[in-house]
């Protein structure tokens, strides 16, 4: 905080700046939704050197809309550049999937981008950088980003699984008729992708003033154990298959609800999903990048702890474990044989 009361800047970088998710979330960060309405904020835009005329129009964009909190714009295709002296990483630029691929056949290329931002963010950003993978695929992108900047502390990581806990929360309020800020605690398990778990067992809903465990709400656990499960873990291919574009809006106010959490904390008695390095919990592989509930304060998240589990749970956990061990071992593979 400078003398006068002003917060000092933050500085935060946008990967793939040029693409569709970045267009929806620097309108969001910089009108203050995230770090609040007295941050200032610094933008680092990267993206690969074709793309440098369209942040220049970016630029000018952003200009035009005379943002108070936005006190500089950076635009840069150099990574040494993008990541110095950051407090803030979301790692967007990565090829996206299109029609009947699953997020995995993206591994081999898009983990080489995170090997090379990894190492530049060893280099040159805060030791205190917050990050979050969102280009996919989104946690064994993470894996390797954080195997290649063994000096930022782990609990530093993250990737993006919020979509798909906000996907599952409107999901149930839609059954309900309810707004989906009456329902809170669901959790997504695992990895982003079609093997993720997402799992309202703990989870609550609010109706006409009272607070119900939502399997009691809803009374139809074959629904609940069924097509709730498959809706929430095929979304991202049904928004490409109707859009001919993957999800962006979304995908954007998704990250901002993420960081919006870490910065500031969860309320009190809820949580959120995040993917983020295993300590082990829930007997999940150490290390792999795992989407869990977490509660968050002062900065720093914790996972939450004593869940109920049961055999048709603990299946689901291991299948999207199982995917994410293979999904590693393939990008150590594709970043090692370099
Ligand atoms: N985890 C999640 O919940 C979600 C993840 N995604 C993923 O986010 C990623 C971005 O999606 P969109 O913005 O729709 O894609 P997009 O194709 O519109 O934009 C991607 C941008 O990244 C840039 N880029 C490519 N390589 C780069 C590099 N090495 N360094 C910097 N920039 C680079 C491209 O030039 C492009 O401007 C995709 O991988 C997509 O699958 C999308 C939605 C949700
Ligand atoms: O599904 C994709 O591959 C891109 C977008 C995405 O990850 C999602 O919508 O969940």
């Amino acid at each position: 905080m400078a003398e006068s009361g002003v917060k000092d800047p933050i500085r935060v970088v946008i990967t793939g700046a040029a693409g569709q998710i970045a267009y929806s979330l620097i309108h969001q960060i910089s009108s203050g939704d995230v770090f609040g309405k007295d941050q200032p904020i610094i933008l680092h835009l990267l993206d690969i050197t074709p793309m440098m005329g369209v942040l220049s129009g970016l630029v000018m964009e952003i200009n035009d809309c005379s943002f108070p909190l936005i006190k500089d714009v950076v635009t840069t295709d150099s990574e040494q550049t993008a990541f110095t002296d950051v407090d803030v990483a979301l790692f967007v630029g990565a090829m996206p999937r299109k029609e009947g691929m699953e997020r995995k056949d993206l591994l081999t290329a898009n983990v080489k981008i995170f090997k090379s931002q990894g190492l530049a963010l060893e280099k040159f950003a805060k030791k205190t950088v917050k990050i979050i993978v969102v280009g996919n695929p989104a946690n064994t992108n993470c894996f390797i980003l954080a195997h290649y900047a063994q000096s930022i502390p782990r609990e530093n990581f993250s990737c993006l699984t919020r979509l798909d806990h906000n996907r599952a929360k409107a999901q149930i309020a839609s059954r309900l008729k309810v707004s989906p800020d009456a329902v809170k605690n669901v959790t997504i398990w695992g990895n982003h992708s079609s093997t993720q778990f997402p799992d309202v067992r703990s989870a609550k809903v609010t109706v006409n003033g009272v607070e119900t465990a939502v399997f009691e709400a809803v009374k139809d656990d074959a629904w609940l154990k069924g097509d709730f499960v498959s809706t929430v873990q095929k979304r991202g291919a049904a928004v490409i298959a109707a859009r001919k574009l993957s999800s962006a809006m979304s995908a954007a106010k998704a990250i901002c609800d993420h960081m919006r959490d870490w910065w500031n904390g969860t309320k009190d008695n809820e949580w959120v999903s995040m993917g983020v390095i295993s300590d082990g919990s829930y007997g999940v592989e150490k290390g792999l990048v795992f989407s869990y509930p977490v509660q968050i304060k002062n900065g720093s998240y914790s996972v939450v702890q004593g869940l109920a589990m049961d055999d048709w749970a603990q299946d689901l956990i291991e299948k999207t474990q199982k995917e994410l061990v293979e999904e590693k071992n393939d990008a150590v593979k594709a970043t090692s044989s370099e």
